[in-house]
């Protein structure tokens, strides 16, 4: 596959995936989903391969979620649907083959990680944060939600009152306040951020494969179900995006603008 969003670095057992769209703070688009999936699972097919680094270019983003110029009112990004469930992204299978593949993935959070890239980091199985990083879901200010791993996985990392605040308030909290939260390992200086995230993944590999791999899915068997909430979300995001409601979020967003929901109140 030819790889235009991102870049897929192999190196001593290590697969580097970076999301190479600084020029929207590495926001998603449905081909940069589909050659993030296409990476994780070229990694997964390495044998020489042992731990999966997912990171951003430059040093202001991580991710930050869905690329709100290339969403539509009708059919949610331009994927037109198909298998993104009607929202245009095949975010669902992504989270699904980060959590499947079999290998742990660290996120190296180089800066902002904001909805649906918050969302990317949270499905990780290890997060080493950038000092200078800026975590939070922002869904219900642009007319979005992830209701899947993204709300009901967050909750068991940090419980549920703070999963709550999360969403509900839509602020940004701190590399360091969220290792107090439990949602990062580790907080180190922008500039040591590839490396702390090289020597954990070298201090991995010295370690049996096979156990690693156990512990992975049994970690995962324990939330498992929430792939059938994603699911459910998933399909009523797609109707959601075709809403006014929704819209507004979005449009206030590009304009540059305070949001109004003021009228969607049920
Ligand atoms: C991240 C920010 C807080 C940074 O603010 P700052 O003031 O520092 O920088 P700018 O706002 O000026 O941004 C610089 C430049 O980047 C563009 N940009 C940033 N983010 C995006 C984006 N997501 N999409 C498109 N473009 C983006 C920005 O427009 C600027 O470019 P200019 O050319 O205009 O100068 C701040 O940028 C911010 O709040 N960003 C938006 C974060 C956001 O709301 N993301 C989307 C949330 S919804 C989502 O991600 C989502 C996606 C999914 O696929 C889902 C799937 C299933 C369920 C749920 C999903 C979901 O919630």
């Amino acid at each position: 596959m030819e790889l235009i969003d991102t870049i897929l670095e192999k190196k001593n057992g290590v697969a580097k995936i970076t999301i190479n769209r600084p020029e929207v703070y590495n926001a998603f688009r449905a081909q940069t989903i589909k050659e993030l999936i296409w990476c994780f699972r070229e990694a997964w097919d390495d044998n020489t391969v042992g731990v999966v680094i997912l990171t951003g270019t430059g040093e202001k983003a991580f991710c930050t979620g869905g690329d709100q110029k290339q969403k539509d009112g009708e059919s949610g990004y331009d994927g037109k649907g198909g298998l993104g469930n009607g929202i245009g992204l095949e975010i669902e299978n992504l989270h699904q083959t980060i959590r499947n593949i079999p290998k742990p993935v660290i996120a190296a959070v180089n800066g902002y990680a904001i909805g649906g890239g918050h969302v990317l980091h949270v499905v990780c199985d290890l997060t080493i944060a950038a000092d200078t990083a800026k975590f939070g879901q922002s869904g219900p200010k642009v007319g979005s939600f992830d209701a899947g791993y993204g709300s009901a996985y967050l909750a068991r990392i940090v419980g549920e009152k703070r999963a709550r605040e999360i969403w509900y308030l839509c602020e940004q909290y701190s590399a360091d306040e969220c290792k107090e939260m439990g949602l990062v390992n580790k907080v180190v200086p922008l500039h040591e951020l590839q490396q702390a995230s090289e020597d954990w993944a070298q201090k991995i590999l010295q370690k049996s494969p096979t156990a690693i791999k156990m512990l992975k899915l049994s970690f995962n068997a324990d939330s498992a179900n929430i792939q059938g909430i994603t699911q459910l979300s998933m399909a009523n995001l797609a109707l959601f995006y075709q809403s006014n409601e929704s819209a507004e979020g979005k449009n206030a967003f590009l304009e540059k603008r305070p949001v109004d929901f003021s009228t969607f109140r049920s």
